[in-house]
């Protein structure tokens, strides 16, 4: 048997829709493998009585498939689903790392990235591969149709979760089909901004290329006390906050030193917008790892 624990993660990050996405220390799934003539999968934890058993409808059940590699699974879900923390990802991504060392497939674990997004495809209808790069290789990555390219980085973030759901396949539905070329130039700096700023470990940088006015805006109007939020946590010390994948988790990058405040303002805010809300206070960390 292998077990694999696999981070939660928050992708596009403002700026880099569908493009960057980047590991957090925790939440995290953990799972499982063994080898089975048949695929089985079993689901406990956060929010296990909304995943799927079925190895159709699971995004490990793809992965199994891609591998050519049947097994028991046991996924232990440490990220709730419809979250916008990769909830579905971080699954697929344990068990591709799990499954590549249980058959001895040989894959690095960039050839894994495509292997794990065809789980995505299943619950989103795409194979973005945003969150299960992060979630394979670890830190800041940035993914093209052809490729993954991470970096290592200290930043730390907060990853405020309310107490909803939305799924990435209804989000994707707001997605603009078009960009004025006004905000194509917004965007290339932004992206850059924070690129720089992942690669000098500057929640400055970083914070500031979180902005983005063309997904961000209309996923924004799906998450009840996003402006409240958004503002609270300005007012207390973060550097940048943008909608955490497609939501409803609100992220916000910041100083060590005012972590806490962040995450208490953030809190605070979506409870005063009628919203029960948890804050991980976090940090941008390791992908998955073999425990
Ligand atoms: N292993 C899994 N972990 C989490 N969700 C899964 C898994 N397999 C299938 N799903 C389905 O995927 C959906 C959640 O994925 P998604 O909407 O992308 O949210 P998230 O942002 O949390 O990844 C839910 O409908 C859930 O039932
Ligand atoms: N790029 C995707 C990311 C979805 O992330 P998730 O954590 O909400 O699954 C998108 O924005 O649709």
């Amino acid at each position: 048997m292998i077990t694999v624990r696999a981070p939660a993660t928050s992708a596009n990050l403002g700026s880099g829709f569908d493009t960057f996405g980047a590991a957090l220390a925790r939440p995290a799934d953990v799972v499982a493998v063994s080898k089975a003539e048949t695929t089985s999968i079993e689901v406990t934890g956060v929010g296990a009585q909304y995943i799927p058993e079925d190895p159709e409808k699971n995004t490990v059940g793809a992965v199994v498939e891609a591998l050519d590699a049947p097994a028991h699974i046991h996924i232990d879900k440490g990220v709730r689903p419809a979250s916008g923390l990769g909830s579905s990802a971080a699954s697929a991504a344990a068990a591709a790392v799990g499954l590549n060392e249980l058959y001895d497939r040989g894959y690095t674990r960039e050839e894994l990235v495509p292997i794990a997004a065809e789980g995505e495809a299943v619950v989103s209808g795409v194979a973005h591969a945003d969150n299960v790069a992060p979630a394979i290789v670890g830190g800041f990555t940035v993914t093209t149709p052809t490729a993954t390219h991470g970096v290592e980085t200290d930043i730390p973030v907060v990853a405020c979760l309310p107490d909803v759901a939305v799924s990435t396949r209804d989000a994707r539905r707001v997605v603009p089909e078009t960009a004025s070329m006004d905000q194509v130039v917004e965007t290339v700096g932004n992206a850059a901004t924070l690129t720089i700023g992942m690669c000098r470990s500057d929640p400055d940088l970083v914070g500031s290329g979180m902005c983005d006015s063309v997904v961000t805006p209309e996923r924004a109007r799906l998450i009840t006390g996003y402006e409240d939020v958004r503002e609270a946590a300005f007012a207390a010390g973060a550097t940048g906050v943008t909608v955490s994948g497609a939501g409803p988790a609100i992220l916000a990058a910041c100083e060590m030193d005012d972590r806490r405040h962040v995450a208490a303002a953030m809190v605070d805010a979506f409870a005063g917008a009628g919203v029960e809300s948890r804050a991980y206070q976090t940090r941008i960390g390791p992908g998955a790892t073999i425990v």
